[in-house]
Order: structure tokens, then C-alpha cells, then sequence
């Protein structure tokens, strides 16, 4: 169950009530794909349209995986990797990969070809000499640099472990159905193959192949992940804002933005949702800032960050607003021990646990921030299991749609993205930028 409580957002609800009938313009643009980027909506049915028989396909090579691999490295940036990365960290151990295999009994996730990091891929080799292990590509363009140099490198390294056909059979290749070096490139080695739905943008697509297969590696149950996603497509279909909290949430961030909050703070207070805030930073950056528009997204985590950055939040520039979320139940807990000499005088707290402290700083971190002028939404979350993490995938997917079509942009396109590629690419020598490459070298 997920709760939206706006008591603390500064925002009436009369004034999100006023956005009925833009919403409603935005549902239907959304639903009946008459809105900007239509042609990539594809991941608002993906849930309730992917075949049973691609979801059995995604479980028995996770099986496999999962059998004959100590580790599997997921390569690839942005959309397609950080999905996976926040349902895999925010649904599993804290120290997933240092758990013995024993405990762990799925292979250790490492992630490659989100940087241009040769520190980052000579340590990950060093990890992975001593590992069975496999790669699971995801590029839908297949020409993105950072994953095509990641894979280039540890295709070698399975080569080297196992020869040429064996290290075949350890790469499983998420691209496009049908065009982009990636798809050429398995079509001509034979690496099985899933598909990123034509229709469905990086940003939007941990919840097809490209997340699933990473997740269901780890040991998460995606028929469950995917019920969330689906309770979450129905309950979030009603077009009437009174009525969908998920619209709601879309309305309050644009109400506050035309009041000058320009930046959303995502803030946690569980260390294991920190790459939920990556996820959503791309997904909402990517998708509003654009026609020199668009609410700044940043994330912290509570309450390591009210040490570092909890003193902007509560005296800098008020041009913040936070979206918290909460969790309920965390299944975890510990109790705080007595100690009978109290130096630290902290023995007043033995009656409670830790996350009845937790609990405490997040409400006076909300009252302490609500007086410096930072509206609060918050997103409760009963429990933070997989069909409500799931749930929370999609809710965020689609207000971020809804979002955009409010702010007036088409949240499903990033031409923004190409202009440090094409600066790189030229700086680089690559054939066709040469004089790009002239020009650009002058103004360095
Ligand atoms: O899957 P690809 O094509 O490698 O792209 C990865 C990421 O790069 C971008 O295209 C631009 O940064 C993102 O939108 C996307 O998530």
C-alpha cells in the first residue's frame, strides 16, 4: 500500500483540485497516445502485455545464471542499468555481494559501463579473474560508449576464462528488436537475446527486460514485482485527481514549482533506497528538463545527509521542496542495548529501537524543514516488499508522464543528451567530428 500525505506541502487541497481538468488532459494524452512522444508509451500496458512465455524465457535464464555463475555483471548506463540497480539494493541484503555463497545463494551483482573509469574496470577485472561469472548487456542504441567499451573489455576477459564459443554462451544481450550494433552483434555471435520494446524509453524500462532479467538474478520474485506494477497501473487510471494519488503527487510538484520551489529533494531514510533516488533523478531529469524548463531533481539520504547537506536544506536558498519516503515497516530492526556506565548518556533511549529513532528524526527533520520554508510530500510505504516496491516503480513512471505533459514538455524524449556526446566524440578523433574537433580544441 503506498499513501500519499501532502498535509505538509504547503499546497491546499482546493489548489490540486484546480488542476482537474489538466490532468485530465494529460490522463488522456497519456492513455489515448495523442500526446508528445507518443510513440514511446509503451511501458504504461508493458505489465498486463508481456507474455507469460518471455516472463518464463527471463526466470529459467536466470536459473541458468544463477547455476553456473558466481557473479554476473550488468552492463550498461542510465535507463538501463539503474532500475535494476534500486529494486535490486532497495530489495535485498545490505551487503548483498559480501555475504557468503551459502547466505546468498544468487550470484554477486557488479555493475560496468556506467562510467568511463579505466580505475573502475581494471578493479572489477581484478574481482571477476577469480569468478565464474556472465554479463547481461543492456544497450537499446547499442552505440552508447560507456557500455560499448565496458563490454568490449569483458567480453575478452569471458573469452580468455572459457574461449571464444563458450563466452558466448555467458553474454545475454537487452537491445533493440531489430536494428543497432548490439542486436547486430548478438544476431552474428548467437548470445540470447531480449527485447527493449520499441516503444519504451531507457528511463522507463526497469520493468521490461532490461530490469527484469538482473532482478529475477538476484532472487527477486518479478511475477510479484510486476503485480505491483499492475495493482498500480489500475489504481492509478482514474482520471479524477480527487480520486488518484499518483496525479496528486504530479499536480503538487508543479504547483510548487510555479511557485519558484525549482528543486525536488528525494530523500530516504533507508540507506538501501539510495539508487531508487538515482533512478528517479534520471527519470524525472530526463524527462522535464528540457525547453529550459523543468523542476531540478536531487536525492540525499537521511540521515547521513542532514550532516552534510541538512544545513542548505534548512538555511540556503528556499528554492527546495523534499518528497520523503517513508517506509512503515523496514522487516529489520534492532533494539538499542543498555549500557550501564551511560558515558554517552544514551541509556534514555533502551527502550526503544532503532528504527523508533529513525522514526523520530524524520519527524522532527519534517517539522524542522516545514518552519525553514521546504514543503514536504510524503510517500508512505507500508512495507518495502517487492510488490510494493513494484507499485512504487510505476507510480513514479507515471506521474513523471503526467508531470511533463503539466510542465507543457514531452517527458519521453532527451535530445538534450547528445551535445557532450558529439563535443566528446570530436575531441576524440572519431571519423566524421573533424572539424567539430578543430573548433572545439580552439575553445578549450
Ligand atoms: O540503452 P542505451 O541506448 O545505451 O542508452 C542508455 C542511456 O543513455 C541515454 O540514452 C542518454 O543518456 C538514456 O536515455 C539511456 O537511459
Amino acid at each position: 500500500m503506498i499513501k500519499l500525505n501532502y498535509s505538509k506541502s504547503m499546497v491546499k487541497e482546493e489548489e490540486i483540485s484546480s488542476f482537474k481538468e489538466f490532468v485530465k488532459s494529460a490522463h488522456y494524452k497519456l492513455h489515448l497516445k495523442s500526446g508528445l512522444g507518443n510513440d514511446y508509451v509503451g511501458w504504461v500496458d508493458y505489465p498486463i502485455e508481456v507474455s507469460k512465455k518471455e516472463l518464463e524465457r527471463i526466470k529459467s535464464v536466470s536459473e541458468k545464471i544463477v547455476s553456473d555463475s558466481d557473479a554476473l555483471v550488468v552492463i550498461g548506463i542510465g535507463g538501463s542499468y539503474l532500475g535494476a540497480r534500486a529494486t535490486i539494493e532497495a530489495l535485498s541484503h545490505s551487503f548483498y555481494n559480501s555475504l557468503s555463497n551459502d547466505q546468498r545463494k544468487t550470484p554477486e551483482i557488479y555493475y560496468a559501463g556506467n562510467n568511463i573509469s579505466g580505475k573502475y574496470l581494471h578493479d572489477l577485472i581484478d574481482v571477476l579473474e577469480t569468478k565464474n561469472f556472465s554479463i547481461n548487456v543492456i544497450s537499446k542504441s547499442g552505440t552508447t560508449t560507456e557500455p560499448a567499451i565496458a563490454f568490449r573489455t569483458l567480453k575478452k576477459l569471458l573469452e580468455k576464462k572459457y574461449g571464444k564459443e563458450n563466452a558466448k554462451k555467458r553474454i545475454y544481450a537487452t537491445t533493440d528488436s531489430s536494428k543497432g550494433a548490439l542486436k547486430n552483434l548478438s544476431d552474428k555471435e548467437g548470445y540470447e537475446t531480449f527485447v527493449i520494446p520499441d516503444d519504451v524509453g531507457g528511463r522507463y524500462s526497469v520493468l521490461t527486460p532490461v530490469g527484469l532479467l538482473p532482478i529475477a538474478v538476484s532472487g527477486i520474485d518479478i511475477t510479484k514485482l510486476l503485480e505491483g506494477a499492475i495493482s498500480a497501473r489500475e489504481e492509478y487510471m482514474n482520471e479524477n485527481i480527487d480520486e488518484n494519488i499518483c496525479y496528486q503527487y504530479a499536480a503538487i510538484r508543479n504547483i510548487l514549482y510555479n511557485r519558484g520551489k525549482s528543486t525536488e529533494i528525494m530523500v530516504n531514510y533507508e540507506p538501501s533506497l539510495h539508487y531508487l533516488g538515482e533512478w528517479w533523478k534520471q527519470l524525472f531529469g530526463e524527462s522535464e528538463g528540457k525547453d529550459n524548463k523543468g523542476i531540478f531533481p536531487a536525492a540525499v539520504d537521511f540521515s547521513t545527509d542532514l550532516h552534510s547537506m541538512g544545513q542548505y536544506i534548512q538555511d540556503g536558498r528556499r528554492n527546495l521542496m523534499e518528497t520523503v519516503i517513508k517506509v512503515n515497516d523496514t522487516g529489520l530492526d534492532m533494539s538499542i542495548s543498555e549500557d550501564e556506565a551511560n558515558l554517552d548518556g544514551l541509556n534514555y533511549l533502551c527502550s526503544k529501537t532503532m528504527n523508533d529513532v529513525n522514526e523520530k528524526a524524520f519527524e522532527g527533520t519534517l517539522l524542522a524543514h516545514y518552519d525553514g520554508n521546504v514543503p514536504n510530500v510524503i510517500i508512505e510505504l507500508e512495507k518495502l516488499d517487492v510488490f510494493t516496491f513494484g507499485k512504487l516503480l510505476y507510480f513514479f513512471e507515471k506521474a513523471c508522464g503526467i508531470s511533463g505533459y503539466l510542465l507543457g514538455v514531452n517527458p519521453f524524449n532527451q535530445p538534450g543528451v547528445e551535445a557532450y556526446k558529439k563535443n566528446m566524440f570530436a575531441l576524440l578523433n572519431k571519423p566524421g567530428y573533424e572539424e567539430l574537433g578543430e573548433i572545439l580544441r580552439k575553445k578549450l
